[in-house]
């Protein structure tokens, strides 16, 4: 998949087809709040593996049952097709 870094535009009309997701700090970012503490991990642990599998790691955190996702492309220096692929398969996973 393309690792060139995705311009504003590109980055608006791809944004308008993710729900849930905007930006920021110049990088695609949403957050999610579950029940508990164990339902948060086990929506981390399911993204790790999507991660791994795509060899595209999110910049995150987890204060209990919220979790904070944060998708940039460091090897682009910037938002790629590799961030919204990975946002669009954890949309999935909700
Ligand atoms: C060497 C390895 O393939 C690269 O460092 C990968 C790993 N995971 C990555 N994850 C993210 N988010 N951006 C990258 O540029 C990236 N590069």
């Amino acid at each position: 998949m393309e690792l060139v870094k995705l311009s504003t535009t590109e980055v608006e009309e791809q944004l308008a087809t993710l729900p849930d997701w905007g930006l920021d700090q110049h990088k695609l970012y949403r957050h999610f709040v579950f029940t508990n503490f164990v339902d948060a991990w086990g929506f981390m642990s399911q993204v790790a593996l999507l991660a791994e599998t795509a060899n595209h790691h999110p910049e995150w955190s987890n204060v209990y049952n919220r979790v904070e996702i944060h998708l940039t492309t460091h090897d682009a220096d910037g938002i790629s097709e590799r961030d919204f692929a990975l946002a669009r398969q954890i949309n999935s996973l909700l």
